[in-house]
């Protein structure tokens, strides 16, 4: 049987850790087809951002409109979108499939992704079609709520917050990894809800789902020293036998 489609609107992160780099590995990991629309390449180390490409309009929508009528995705997953005509290409084009929003404003490092005009055109465009979206709390605070979409308000204190409009917010606790080594999570946490909505779970269970995986490559790459900034999450599984001892 074919696995479901899931495709990430997201930007490149040369380092590796977050962007679509995170996105198609854990769709890879948790059994889903992972195709990919690119809006921004990013020169992007674990110290920081020290670059930014948007991807021209016409090119982001030619993928879109590529995956969209092939490939048909159950899902959509959206990351770094960079402008605010991205954002209003994928609310216009994605609001009748299962609709993943992680609002990439700030990166782990600092770096501002997002301008006011980025921000409001989530506001008021995207977020109000999304299925779910997963702010940090500084994003989920620059957001507000007035666009009404169900919010999972990430935090990295070993839990978050299901928020569903007109429902008494639901925390979901988990354990907490005790590492320098989370560039990526973001990214890495939205994929695996998309992923596990795409497999047909309801919201909390993919939730718990998306938090436990994400735990679980923490707890990889926790004493990991890759970089000299903040280190990647692990997109690797378990390594195989004869790779074993390659690295301390
Ligand atoms: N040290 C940690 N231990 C356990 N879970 C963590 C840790 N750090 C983050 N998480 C979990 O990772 C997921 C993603 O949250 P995080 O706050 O890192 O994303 P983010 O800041 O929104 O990233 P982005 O800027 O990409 O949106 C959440 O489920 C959060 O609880
Ligand atoms: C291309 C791209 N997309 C998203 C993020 C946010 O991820 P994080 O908050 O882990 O830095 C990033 N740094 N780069």
């Amino acid at each position: 049987m074919s696995p479901p489609v899931v495709v990430t609107v997201a930007g490149t992160d040369s380092g590796g850790a977050a962007g679509v780099a995170a996105d198609l590995t854990t769709f890879a990991a948790l059994g889903v087809h992972g195709a990919c629309v690119v809006t921004a390449v990013t020169a992007q180390d674990t110290t920081g951002v020290r670059a930014v490409h948007p991807v021209p309009l016409d090119v982001v929508a030619a993928q879109l409109d590529a995956v969209l009528e092939d490939l048909d995705p159950v899902a959509v997953k959206t990351g770094m979108l960079g402008t605010p005509e991205t954002v209003r290409l994928v609310a216009d084009r994605c609001a009748d499939r299962i609709l993943v929003v992680d609002p990439v404003i700030v990166a782990t490092s600092g770096a501002v992704l997002a301008d006011d005009a980025v921000v409001r055109a989530y506001r008021d465009h995207l977020l109000p079609v999304a299925t779910v979206a997963t702010p940090n709390a500084e994003e989920d605070d620059r957001l507000g709520r007035d666009h009404g979409a169900t919010v999972i308000r990430t935090g990295t204190g070993g839990a978050d917050l299901l928020c569903v409009p007109g429902q008494p917010p639901v925390r979901l606790a988990h354990p907490r990894v005790d590492t320098d080594n989370d560039h990526g999570t973001g990214c890495t946490y939205a994929a695996a809800l998309a992923a596990e909505l795409a497999h047909g779970l309801a919201l909390p269970d993919a939730a718990r789902s998306a938090a436990s995986y994400v735990v679980g490559q923490l707890r990889l790459s926790q004493r990991w020293t890759l970089g000299r900034g903040r280190g990647p999450v692990a997109h690797l599984h378990q390594p195989k036998p004869h790779h074993e001892g390659d690295s301390a």
